[in-house]
């Protein structure tokens, strides 16, 4: 029987089977395995000019040019309040099921007029699933999902309030837009003057603590700008820069927030950043917390690269708005799962069907 608990949850000790991955996909490298190949920069004296910001600027370039991830420390983010945000996830993931599990999802499509005090698990269309609980902040709308399993609930004020002060501080647009900015104009592209801060996106993730047949957080690349995450000591956080051949885990650096490029980011630079390929991995000893907030860019602002190097190519064929270029990234993902199992369909055929054996008459 389900359980119905989100304790009981966690505590499953058998994987679910849409949890579990194909070979291919499951990590290849382990959690805690960490690797300093990804730059720590320390931003300090980034705003001040001169010789200290040309410094600063070469190594996020050459960072995203290598990767499109890198770490800053010194950002000037108040410790104080990080850890204050940090606790509130904590509290929140640990808030009694039945306060969680109050709504279905049905009920949430009326409530969410009523209300903004919302949080909804959403269900994980996709097979595999991944293996996190996930709290997430669309505009007002939160988005919770704990295995995949689709519930909704009503935040109390307190915490509702809570939950938005730190999603306004986290997603506070220009923490991110600056870093983008510092990349775009070291690597001499002039902005387009598009919305570039419309939509901000936050996501509370914890993986639960699982064996390696499973995932936290599938590989994909952020559709956005930038992308700034929080992670705490446990580690998982993985990047690959050659299609998935290698990977490495991501070193948990105190008071730091590693910073991904996104497709936008990619786009912009025609190509010349890299949109960080990334995934999350499980443990069995130990689940994990990340927060992550995306700066994505307006639906209908233009994407198309901002300059384009003598001998270069443009990597898009025709501009396109932001939504469109979201609509045929998810449409190529859909794509590329269905051929996918397509192939695995027909590979669990041609094993079933029995061998002929061919006969040589003489
Ligand atoms: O949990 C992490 O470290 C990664 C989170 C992430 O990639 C995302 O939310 O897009
Ligand atoms: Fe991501």
């Amino acid at each position: 029987m389900a359980p119905s608990t989100l304790t009981a949850l966690a505590e499953e000790k058998t994987l679910q089977a849409s949890f579990v991955r194909d070979e291919d996909e499951r990590p290849k490298v382990a959690y805690n395995h960490f690797s300093n190949e990804i730059p720590v920069i320390s931003v300090a004296g980034i705003d001040d000019g001169g010789e200290k910001r040309g410094e600063i600027c070469d190594k996020i370039v050459k960072a995203c040019e290598e990767w499109g991830v890198f770490q800053i420390v010194d950002h000037g983010v108040d410790a104080k309040l990080v850890s204050e945000m940090t606790t509130l996830a904590k509290e929140f993931f640990a808030l009694p099921p039945e306060e969680k599990l109050r709504f279905d999802m049905q009920q949430v499509v009326d409530a969410r007029l009523a209300s903004k005090r919302i949080l909804f698990l959403h269900e994980d269309k996709a097979r595999p699933k991944d293996y996190k609980f996930s709290w997430g902040m669309l505009e007002n709308h939160l988005t919770v999902s704990i295995h995949g399993r689709p519930k909704t609930f009503i935040l109390e004020e307190r915490q509702f309030k809570a939950g938005r002060e730190i999603v306004t501080f986290f997603s506070y647009p220009t923490r991110t837009e600056r870093l983008f900015k510092v990349a775009r104009q070291a690597g001499g592209m002039e902005s387009d003057g598009s919305r570039n801060t419309d939509r901000r996106r936050w996501n509370l993730l914890a993986s639960f603590s699982g064996p390696d047949l499973t995932l936290g957080l599938k590989r994909h690349t952020d559709p956005g700008t930038i992308t700034l995450l929080l992670q705490d000591t446990v580690g998982g956080l993985q990047a690959t820069r050659d299609n998935g051949k290698t990977w490495i885990t991501v070193q948990p650096v105190d008071g730091a927030f590693v910073v991904n490029l996104g497709d936008h980011g990619h786009y912009l630079s025609n190509g010349r950043f890299k949109n960080a390929d990334h995934q999350a991995v499980v443990n069995s000893n130990s689940s994990r917390l990340s927060i992550a907030t995306f700066q994505n860019p307006a639906p209908d602002a233009i994407v198309y690269p901002l300059k384009i190097r003598e001998g270069e190519k443009s990597v898009l064929d025709e501009p396109m708005t932001f939504a469109e270029m979201y609509r045929r990234k998810m449409s190529k993902d859909i794509e590329i799962a269905m051929k996918k199992k397509l192939a695995k369909e027909q590979l669990l055929k041609d094993l079933e069907t029995p061998k002929l054996s061919l006969k040589r008459s003489c």
